[in-house]
């Protein structure tokens, strides 16, 4: 097993690199099925578990992969198999981008239902409610997802909730239906609009990404295309935390500032300076923060992804903070850990609420997710003393080089095998 070691206190400053989106690039590799001649030539992809995983199951469908660095080449053209059962499809959640792309290209698919961070029940009623209004049968037997369509018609959707993977999804569906569809209700997130551009780029015609209705006409096919993946939102919040948290001047690198807003609105809520330039913000902070409220919300409120790493600021921010947490019910089971780190902390259903300590000291905790791991790895650089974290398979899941990126901030941190 891997743990990683931290020893708190020390401060960090420089300068960041931030990878290309998680979230964006786990939908646009899978999209890439949807190219019936040509190849995708996909930049910025994270180095993460989450990719690795998502490209064993393109090669097990039939894709050819070529991988330089962060640039992956895909040919979809011979995919053999609709079939996508391989253990990797129930390990991470966006395996169910595999419906959307593989309905609409074969019409037909059978997909093991996706696992992902345990944060709540996680139903897909909204992916399979867009499919069916496409005119899909879809079955549900022995853990797997059965879609099938003799074809797809355009047509109006309003989805119940705003659901990133539904957005997603279904509109991945509807590119080459025929006619018209309309989606309204729909997510807004950054990884929207790129998973969007990235299908536009293939021949799709899809406008709206981005604003609360995405209209799209159906096309015939679609073709290869060169593209390169947004840089993480989340990434960067996690490490503009990070910087509020225990730096003194921090740059972060290749982002987009306006995917950061809500962020640095709450940052500087709390007495944290934030620098905004073209493509890097910079985090200043002077180490006395103060208590605020956060409400999580779809893009462009305050993003869910967040809400763990920046609740580890609460616990020493002076005063009282309430977190709200409304997208997900069970995203606060960090908070146990930081309560060995000496936090002082209640959880009533989906509110937490931190009362500021001094500072939090160093133990040996468990990362229960992936942003609880990010979490976790901020908490350590905080605390005084020495912070063991284990759990890291879920970390690995989101963050490339997390240990490298913040070592060469100045952190002291390592990753150590122990038996
Ligand atoms: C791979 C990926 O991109 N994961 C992100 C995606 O997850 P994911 O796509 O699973 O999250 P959704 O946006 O779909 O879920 C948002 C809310 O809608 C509900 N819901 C969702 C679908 C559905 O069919 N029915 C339904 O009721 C969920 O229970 C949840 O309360 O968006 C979440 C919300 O920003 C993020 O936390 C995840 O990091
Ligand atoms: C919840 C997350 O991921 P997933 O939906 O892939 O589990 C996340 O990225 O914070």
């Amino acid at each position: 097993m891997n743990k990683i070691v931290i020893q708190g206190g020390k401060r960090i400053n420089g300068e960041v690199d931030i990878s290309g989106a998680k979230n964006a690039a786990v939908a646009i590799l899978p999209a890439a099925i949807l190219a019936s001649e040509g190849k995708c030539c996909i930049e910025n992809v994270p180095n993460i578990k989450d990719v690795n995983c998502m490209l064993k199951i393109l090669e097990s469908l039939g894709c050819e992969i070529e991988r330089n660095e962060s640039t992956i080449i895909i040919d979809s053209t011979n995919i053999k198999t609709f079939y996508a059962n391989i253990e990797e499809v129930r390990k991470m959640r966006a395996s169910y981008y595999l419906l959307g792309s593989m309905l609409s290209r074969f019409k037909e698919c059978s997909v093991d239902l996706p696992g992902g961070c345990a944060i709540g029940v996680r139903p897909i009623d909204q992916h399979i409610k867009g499919f069916e209004a496409l005119g899909t049968e879809v079955e549900i037997s022995h853990g797997s997802l059965k879609v099938k369509a003799d074809k797809l018609q355009g047509t109006n959707i309003f989805f119940d909730v705003i659901s990133v993977g539904a957005t997603i999804n279904v509109m991945m569906s509807a590119v080459l239906a025929e006619g018209t569809t309309i989606l309204e209700n729909v997510a807004k997130e950054p990884h929207i609009v790129d998973v969007a551009n990235f299908l536009n780029a293939m021949g799709a015609d899809i406008k709206g990404a981005g604003t609360d209705v995405i209209r799209i006409k159906g096309v015939e096919k679609l073709h290869g295309c060169t593209y390169s993946v947004i840089p993480d939102q989340i990434e960067a919040g996690t490490f503009m935390i990070a910087a509020a948290a225990c730096g003194d001047e921090v740059r972060i690198k290749n982002v987009i500032p306006k995917h950061l807003e809500s962020i640095s609105a709450k940052l500087i809520e709390m007495g944290v300076e934030i620098i905004e330039d073209d493509d890097s913000v910079i985090v200043k902070s002077n180490n006395n923060l103060k208590a605020v409220n956060v409400k999580t919300l779809p893009y462009p409120g305050f993003p869910t992804d967040i809400q763990q790493p920046m609740s580890v600021l609460l616990t020493v921010a002076e005063g009282r903070s309430i977190v709200n947490e409304s997208i997900w019910e069970s995203r606060f089971r960090h908070l146990d850990e930081l309560e060995k780190m000496g936090a002082k902390v209640k959880v009533e259903g989906r509110i937490a609420v931190f009362d500021g300590v001094n500072k939090l000291t160093g133990a040996e905790v468990e990362a229960s997710d992936l942003r609880a791991g990010a979490a976790m790895v901020i908490a350590g650089l905080m605390a005084e003393g020495t912070t063991r974290i284990s759990g890291l398979e879920h970390l690995d899941r989101g963050y490339p080089d997390i240990e490298k990126k913040l070592s060469a901030l100045g952190a002291q941190i390592k990753r150590i095998n122990v038996e």
